[in-house]
């Protein structure tokens, strides 16, 4: 898809005789969200590690704006704009809101300590990060330790650090996980806003969420894409009703 801002191309990876992906080929193109479902084991993470560079595919591609950074580091992909949310939160606890913004965002960009501290005295990297700490709901805690943010809170400050990297396409990992109703409300809320700055590759379990959110679905069984659409034409597939969703 010549628009897609971030591709997959035939990602392949196997884990001894076991296939974890199998030609996953998938695109996110501007102003959507795309969801990624299937049951435990299916190849999300695997899916996930590749596009973001933590691990290699043993054949296939991924494409930022069009361009091959299937060799290129984490950081790298970072830099390029591909910002990642994690499955298990990797804030700093004792830091501050607005400190785990700045480092945080220096840090997933491949800074290192010389560049962090000179990013720290830069006045649009601070104007940055309190921008994205607003953005998210949490301008009245950017002093607070992290560690003294409800469960909610973090996932928002996790969302914030993604932001001030000005992403060209989020990657978002069970972003719902552990939230209360309240908290997958306002999570549920700010990405719905969140997918015109950058479209959202989403990998959830919260069907609720999945259903309110995503514009397309694709649905991993076995590492293989079974089914891929707008969520009406996911909901009704056979296949997919079989495989995974039962009787939604
Ligand atoms: N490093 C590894 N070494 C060996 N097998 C692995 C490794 N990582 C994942 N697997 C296996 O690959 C398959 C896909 O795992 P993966 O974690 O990608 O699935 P998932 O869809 O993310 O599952 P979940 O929804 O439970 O997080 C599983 O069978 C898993 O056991």
């Amino acid at each position: 898809m010549s628009d897609a801002v971030l591709s997959t191309h035939g990602l392949r990876k196997s884990f001894g005789a076991l296939l974890a992906t199998d030609g996953v080929s998938l695109d996110l193109r501007p102003g959507e969200i795309h969801a990624v479902i299937g049951p435990n084991g299916a190849g999300k993470s695997t899916l996930i590690a590749q596009i973001c560079g933590s691990l290699v595919p043993d054949a296939g591609q991924v494409r930022l704006d069009g361009i091959d950074v299937t060799a290129a580091s984490p950081a790298q992909r970072a830099r390029r704009g591909l910002a990642r949310t994690f499955q298990v939160s990797a804030l700093a606890m004792e830091d501050s809101v607005l400190e785990n913004v700045t480092l945080g965002a220096t840090g997933r960009a491949g800074g290192g300590y010389g560049l962090l501290r000179r990013a720290l005295g830069r006045g649009d990297r601070h104007d940055r990060a309190l921008a994205a700490i607003d953005r998210v709901g949490l301008g009245g805690v950017a002093d607070m330790p992290a560690a003294a943010l409800s469960h909610g809170q973090r996932r928002l400050l996790e969302v914030a650090i993604a932001l001030s990297l000005a992403p060209r396409a989020f990657v978002m990992d069970e972003p719902m996980a552990g939230l209360g109703g309240e908290g997958s409300a306002d999570l549920t809320l700010l990405l719905d806003a969140l997918r015109t700055e950058a479209p959202i590759l989403l990998v959830e379990h919260d069907m609720d969420a999945v259903f309110a959110l995503a514009d397309r679905i694709s649905v991993l069984v076995a590492g293989r894409v079974i089914a891929s659409g707008r969520v009406d034409e996911v909901r009704a597939d056979r296949q997919v009703r079989r495989a995974y969703l039962g009787d939604l």
